[in-house]
């Protein structure tokens, strides 16, 4: 397993493996880049079928953080860690658990604060809580009193749907707008409150029924087909589900001229980004427009201040809404698809030359 050579090495600045032979952790930390301030990104469990496999998810996963904080106008870097393992075994032996997150924590802790972990598919807040007692480089935990991110996630992806419309259909309002949303989780309902609120029609689908049927009770929402929400005749269609979805076929189906959603990497590959601006439909990049998370874990009590200020960290969601017009306008002007306008933006903003490297 070649780690420079890696098709996914983009000149991260660490990438640490760790083992503790007593608990049987096996983790890789990777800091992509520290340039705008110290890393910070999620702890992933997950049973990943090789050791290669997990190196190519930190790899990839960490360069995206350094994109969405960039992007997102926060002095953070992008880091990310990947824990290879299967975490509902781990959690019916909890002293294991407790030794193994700790162990964790410890590799965190000798990082010095280049790199501060949060919660991510597999990790939950008591997972990050094990990671703090042996280290304060933790973020999202209960302390921190930010609880659940996604109510802002979802504020966020609000906003910056509201800007794609307004740049695509000329409109500063929802009124009477037809908007598909594409999974109805934390985020999805967090979006569909925003939207209701805001006069906007729902198509709402998920695989779950009962969380279809409670939005269609509270909001008066037409219930869409799963398999075919994203074809659903409509003015924005939000996914809020999985990565991924917007590929050749899906794309090729897509009747609504917005894209703008909370699911991370929804492009199946970067040239659906083309594809989707050749067809006259307007991407609202995903990690721009759901980076409410990542910001209000940034506005932490600690982090900025002894407290957390909620109203601050609310004003710096908001920004999220002028920064896609502003890649969509530059988008416009360079003939590029917008996801590629995004990552220009980003990258001028962690790599500006002269700026010294923290590490
Ligand atoms: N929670 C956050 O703060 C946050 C931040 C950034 C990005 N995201 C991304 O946003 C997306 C949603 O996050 P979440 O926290 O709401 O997740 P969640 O697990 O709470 O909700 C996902 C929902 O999607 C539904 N779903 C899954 N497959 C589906 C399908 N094929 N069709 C319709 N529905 C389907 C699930 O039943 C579930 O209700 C994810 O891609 C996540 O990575 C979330």
């Amino acid at each position: 397993m070649s780690v420079f050579a890696h098709p996914e090495f983009d000149n991260h600045e660490r990438v640490v493996f760790v083992r503790d032979a007593e608990s049987g952790l096996k983790a890789i930390v990777a800091v992509h880049d520290t340039s705008l301030g110290p890393a910070l990104g999620g702890c992933r469990f997950w049973t990943y079928a090789s050791d290669d496999e997990a190196l190519t998810d930190v790899l990839r996963l960490s360069r995206g953080m350094t994109y969405k904080s960039a992007l997102a106008g926060l002095p953070l870097g992008g880091g990310k860690s990947v824990v290879i393992g299967d975490a509902r075994a781990l959690r019916a032996e909890p002293a294991r658990a407790e030794a193994l997150f700790r162990a964790l924590g410890r590799a965190v802790e000798q990082l010095g604060g280049l790199y501060t972990a949060a919660e991510d598919v597999g990790t939950s807040v008591a997972d990050l809580e094990l990671v703090g007692r042996e280290t304060r480089h933790v973020a999202g935990v209960a302390r921190g009193q930010v609880g659940d991110p996604s109510p802002y996630t979802a504020y966020g992806v609000f906003r910056g749907l509201q800007a794609a419309v307004r740049h695509k259909l000329g409109r500063s309002d929802l009124e009477g707008l037809r908007v598909a949303v594409q999974g109805l989780g934390h985020v999805g309902q967090g979006l569909c409150e925003h939207l209701a609120e805001a006069g906007a029609k729902l198509i709402v689908a998920d695989l779950d029924g009962e969380r279809v049927a409670a939005l269609v009770e509270r909001f008066g929402a037409e219930a869409g087909d799963p398999a075919a929400i994203l074809a659903a005749d409509c003015d924005v269609v939000a996914p809020c589900a999985l990565g991924a979805v917007l590929n050749d076929d899906s794309i090729a189906a897509l009747r609504a001229p917005v894209v703008a959603g909370a699911a991370n990497n929804q492009l199946a590959e970067p040239r659906h980004g083309e594809l989707l601006r050749r067809k006259g439909v307007l991407y609202a990049p995903d990690y721009l427009v759901n980076a409410g998370g990542i910001i209000v874990i940034a506005y932490e009590a600690g982090r900025r201040g002894p407290r957390f200020e909620r109203a601050q960290a609310m004003a710096h969601i908001d920004r999220i809404h002028d920064t896609a017009l502003e890649i969509f306008a530059r988008a416009e002007r360079e003939g590029i698809a917008t996801s590629l306008a995004a990552d220009r933006l980003a990258e001028e903003r962690f790599r500006r030359p002269g700026r010294a490297r923290a590490a």
